[in-house]
């Protein structure tokens, strides 16, 4: 049975729209009456064709697009205010810096911040030991493969003791094998630190794997999350397993 471990909110979004257009009288949403609440501790999953809107919601509970109507709490706080969100991108060629190793780029956000260099050093130590990176932290960004390299991204985010993981299909770009591994340690991490999870995804393998809970979002543009399911597969979830598969099938029903 899954556990969706504390029954508190951590996100409530109410009627959230989204338009890019700027002409008043012929507005194109992205997003149209987005409904989603999200519990504390939770592994929520936004799935989706390509095109329909999964990152410019993600981008909106990060804080980094603003919202065109409806209501967007965080912690019970307005989304423009500061509140605990770390973001993994897709790249994170994007996100790290080529010229710190390792150490110094789990180390960053905690150096902008002024933590005291022991405790510092302690922090990144057991990030780098959780994110499975022990060893490798003396290396550069262009001396690791992709799949250590969103260990190292997500390690300095962890670093940074946020409350919520915002991940924008940050496996995207790795091989098939380093993806599922990728995803198994994602879970190992989860379940050792307790964070609210969201994950965004068009692969619906991937969702099953990962989400307790699976958020289908329709086809743009005002889009909406149109189906949810709770996904009652104990983890680590096993690929062939007919559960498995009979989740896959009613999912995969949304996209024929
Ligand atoms: N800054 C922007 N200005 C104008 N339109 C935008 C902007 N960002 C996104 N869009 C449009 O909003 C729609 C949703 O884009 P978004 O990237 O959120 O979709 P997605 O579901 O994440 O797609 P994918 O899975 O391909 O990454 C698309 O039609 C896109 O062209």
């Amino acid at each position: 049975m899954t556990v969706i471990k504390e029954k508190s909110p951590s996100i409530v979004i109410r009627g959230l729209s989204k338009t890019f257009s700027e002409d008043t009288s012929d507005k194109v949403y992205v997003l149209k009456d987005v409904d989603l609440t999200i519990q504390r501790g939770e592994f929520y999953i936004l799935l989706g064709p390509s095109g329909c809107g999964k990152s410019t919601l993600l981008n909106m509970i990060a804080g980094f697009l603003e919202k065109t109507d409806g209501q967007l709490n965080i912690h019970g706080a307005n989304s423009n205010h500061d509140s605990n969100r770390g973001f993994i991108f897709q790249s994170p060629d994007s996100a790290l810096f080529p010229w710190l190793t390792v150490e110094e780029n789990v180390e960053f956000g905690l150096k902008m911040k002024k933590v005291p260099l022991e405790e510092r050093k302690r922090i990144v130590h057991s990030y780098i030991e959780l994110a499975g990176l022990s060893g490798h932290h003396h290396k550069f960004p262009s001396e690791i493969s992709g799949g250590m390299k969103q260990r190292v991204q997500l390690a300095r985010v962890l670093a940074n003791n946020p409350d919520i993981l915002l991940m924008d299909e940050p496996f995207g770009a790795l091989d098939a094998m380093t993806r599922r591994t990728m995803q198994k340690e994602l879970i190992r991490i989860w379940q050792e630190t307790n964070k609210t999870v969201i994950f965004v995804t068009h692969d619906i393998q991937e969702a099953l794997m990962l989400g307790q809970r699976i958020g289908i979002m329709s086809i743009g543009p005002s889009s909406k999350i149109t189906s949810t399911y709770e996904i009652d597969l104990p983890y680590p979830r096993e690929i062939t397993s007919p559960d498995f598969n009979h989740y896959y099938e009613i999912v995969q029903s949304h996209f024929d």
